[in-house]
């Protein structure tokens, strides 16, 4: 585990993304993948959409069916983890105690779960699918929110809002530099464990992580993130608070890391490839 987790330079986990039919699960989703990818962090996005035309298309909406859907992807996303990924689940996931059935598939700790709270009204009026207007007609039976239940969860890890303090939308980067805080602050972006580094393979150079950066880490604070209307356990912009977060230096704050990183999409980071071609030489 602890190889993988070197090799990788992250610690595999379990981002589970519930919310009702439109909240942006999907778009929340794809973004974090980007982002990810472009920090050359290795993640995966099983989607509800994409997962019902294959590995779940035997399944209807019944509550016995949500719930092998959920059990099937929950299984998938767990083997994920456990290959060093970054498993990133969006579906509706209606039910808490399939959540929670999820949950224990994984170590303590690595299952993020992210509460997309958008109210009802919000994801009728978007209504992207047309499917709202269908289950108000009673042409689609059973649809979460309208005629079929949706318990929020009770204490999730990340809770996204529709809107912001001053009413304006997130957009999806945002939305995503949330939850990647997130994963930054509880170390899933490094190969470190506690803050430290692991014992190095011979010949393998650590690639410095582009949110983390060298140690020891030196506590700084993202402005921007306690203007976000989010809350997480661990007291990310939770009432307001100034947020805190580990950088490589007063130049640099996690927005400029996320914008450079979309900026260098499809190119590998130097300072990440370093390590590996690094490695790759020592051969
Ligand atoms: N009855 C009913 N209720 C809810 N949703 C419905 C229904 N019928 C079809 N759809 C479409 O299926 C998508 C949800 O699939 P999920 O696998 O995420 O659902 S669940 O977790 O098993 O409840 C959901 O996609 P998203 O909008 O991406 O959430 C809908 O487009
Ligand atoms: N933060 C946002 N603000 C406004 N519209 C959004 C936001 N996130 C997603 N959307 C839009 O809402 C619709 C549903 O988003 P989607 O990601 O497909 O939701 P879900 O996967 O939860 O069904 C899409 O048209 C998408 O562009």
């Amino acid at each position: 585990m602890d190889d993988r987790r070197r090799l990788l330079q992250q610690k595999g986990c379990i981002v589970w993304i519930t919310g009702l039919s439109g909240s942006g699960k999907s778009t929340v989703a794809f973004a974090m993948d980007r982002i990810l990818n472009s920090m050359a962090k290795v993640s995966y996005v099983l989607d509800g959409d994409k997962i019902r035309e294959g590995l779940c298309k035997d399944l209807g909406f019944s509550a016995e069916d949500r719930r092998e859907n959920i059990r099937r992807v929950g299984e998938t996303a767990a083997l994920f983890a456990d290959a060093g990924l970054i498993a990133v689940v969006s579906f509706i996931s209606p039910y808490k105690r399939d959540r929670d059935i999820v949950r224990e598939l994984v170590p303590t700790g690595n299952f993020i779960e992210v509460f997309m709270d958008v109210p009802l009204e919000v994801c009728e009026e978007r209504d992207a699918k047309g499917l709202y207007k269908l289950a108000r007609q009673g042409v689609i039976k059973a649809f979460t929110g309208i005629d079929d239940p949706y318990e929020k969860p009770v204490n999730p890890e990340i809770v996204i809002k529709a809107v912001n303090e001053h009413g304006a939308c997130y957009s999806p980067d945002e939305m995503a530099r949330i939850i990647i805080h997130h994963l930054s602050e509880k170390g899933f972006l490094s190969d470190r464990v506690d803050g430290w580094n692991l014992p190095q393979n011979p010949g393998f150079v650590s690639r410095q992580d582009p949110l983390v950066g060298p140690n020891p880490p030196e506590l700084r604070s993202y402005p921007g993130e306690a203007e976000a209307g989010v809350s997480s356990k661990a007291g990310l912009s939770r009432s307001g608070e100034t947020s805190k977060f580990y950088g490589r230096g007063p130049d640099r704050n996690f927005a400029t890391e996320l914008a450079s990183a979309g900026e260098m999409s499809g190119t590998p980071p130097t300072s990440a490839w370093s390590g590996q071609q690094a490695w790759m030489d020592a051969l």
